[in-house]
């Protein structure tokens, strides 16, 4: 089976080399094109810049994006679906928007269009989730879903650095985005989120435009301490739960007890967990970024197509309402602006230098924490995990399903 590679990077460059190394499995694939920018000197023989070359030799079965972004992405990825080529990527950006326009492409030429890798990495996630659906209603996924921002949270724990510092360890190590906002401030989770919401639930999430996200961009190391002070770690999470025909959806900062499984989830490690009716609750976790565990990702794909191991058929149809108030839960607010009047409805008390804010629906609180970002954009948030002792001794509660 002959790859092209659309893009040189972390991922690309991680695939190169397993198919290269060629074990029992791999020896069949080799790399007919590597695709680069017009000023990139080609230093491999598989080097073009000509991406009409790779759509139209014949000879190439499967197209790996991993140049990442929307545009050319996009028009790549349908080119080569509708010239007959299998599409493996690990883009979430551009699967977050056009899942469904790549999945009908996909049908209509008779071709493979897998993404593994755009959702935690390394970890079997897509494949677990698309396996639980077999039997199984999926009712809520969550957990910690981006390698980049779990390191610098983990870093700042453990090790007391500051966020720039470990944020530029990240992007050393290949785990952070070309612009790594999109990892900080939530839009990588919202992305993956979208993508396993989109099959868990069978629908197309469109309009994102007012779904809850909330990074890390302004966390302090004091914030850090004194969550850790309390016996608690931060981690970005995102979550969806369903109920009938809707469903919610949220990215923001949460705290967990030293002692779960969240919590002790390290470096660039990503732990993603799913509730099934009958199996219940299944938790994923391996490595959620970096070159080898993503490319390890691609290349599973791709012997899938070369066992002709078919993924789960999903046509994204299913109609759903995203609701706003299908959970609520309690927050700890840092600000430097008088902000209490904002949140008068859900009994807000002063817990230090946080404002504890009390039993609020999570659509609610992002929109509120927009006028607080209004008037002073240092300000920061954290959910509180359910029966959190913070919350009711006035001291850090919950978020939970108002099922
Ligand atoms: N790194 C990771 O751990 C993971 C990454 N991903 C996803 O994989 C994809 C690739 O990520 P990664 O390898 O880290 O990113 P990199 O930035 O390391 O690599 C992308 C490569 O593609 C090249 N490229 C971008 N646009 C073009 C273009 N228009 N024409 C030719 N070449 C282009 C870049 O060139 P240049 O440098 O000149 O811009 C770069 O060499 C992204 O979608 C990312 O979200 C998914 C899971 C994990
Ligand atoms: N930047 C992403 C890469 C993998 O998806 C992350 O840090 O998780």
């Amino acid at each position: 089976m002959k790859i092209a590679i659309l893009g040189f990077g972390t991922v690309g460059k991680g695939v190169y080399e397993i198919v290269k190394k060629a074990n029992v499995q791999t020896q069949n694939l080799s790399v007919s094109h590597i695709f680069i920018r017009k000023n990139k000197k080609r230093v491999l023989p598989e080097m073009t810049d000509d991406i009409d070359e790779i759509m139209n030799d014949k000879n190439t079965d499967v197209v790996v994006e991993a140049l990442g972004g929307i545009e050319p992405a996009h028009e790549f990825i349908l080119s080569a679906l509708q010239h007959g080529k299998h599409v493996i990527t690990a883009n979430k950006a551009v699967i977050a928007v056009y899942l469904k326009e790549f999945t009908d492409a996909a049908n209509e030429n008779n071709v493979k269009f897998y993404f593994e890798a755009s959702v935690g990495g390394g970890i079997p996630w897509i494949q677990g989730l698309e396996k639980a659906l077999r039997i199984d209603s999926v009712n809520s996924i969550s957990g910690i879903f981006n390698g980049t921002s779990n390191f610098i949270l983990d870093q700042m724990t453990r090790n007391g650095q500051s966020f720039a510092e470990v944020l530029k360890q990240a992007q050393k190590l290949g785990y952070a985005e070309a612009d790594p906002s999109a990892d900080i401030d939530g839009i990588d989770v919202a992305n993956k989120l979208c993508i396993s919401a989109d099959i868990a639930y069978n629908i197309n999430i469109k309009d994102r435009s007012k779904l809850p996200i909330f990074g890390i961009r302004n966390i302090k190391k004091n914030d850090v301490k004194f969550f850790e002070k309390n016996g608690y770690s931060v981690k970005l999470i995102g979550t969806t739960h369903q109920q009938g025909n809707k469903f919610d959806y949220v990215v923001e900062p949460k705290l967990f007890l030293n002692h779960t499984l969240e919590a002790n989830t390290p470096d660039n490690y990503n732990l993603i967990s799913l509730n099934g009716d009958t199996i219940g609750k299944l938790d994923f976790y391996g490595q959620g970024a970096g070159m080898f565990p993503t490319a390890n990702a691609v290349v599973q794909d791709i012997l899938d197509i070369v066992e002709e191991k078919d993924h789960l058929k999903r046509n994204f149809d299913q109609k759903m309402e995203y609701s706003p108030e299908l959970t609520s839960g309690d927050y700890l607010v840092r600000s430097k602006a008088d902000i209490e009047s904002l949140f008068a409805e859900y009994a807000p008390t002063q817990e230090g230098e946080y404002l504890l804010i009390h039993q609020i629906p999570v659509g609610k609180m992002h929109e509120i924490m927009k006028d607080v970002l209004n008037v002073d954009d240092s300000s920061f948030m954290v959910s509180l995990p359910s029966n959190s002792s913070l919350a009711s001794k006035g001291s850090i509660r919950s978020q939970e399903a108002v099922a």
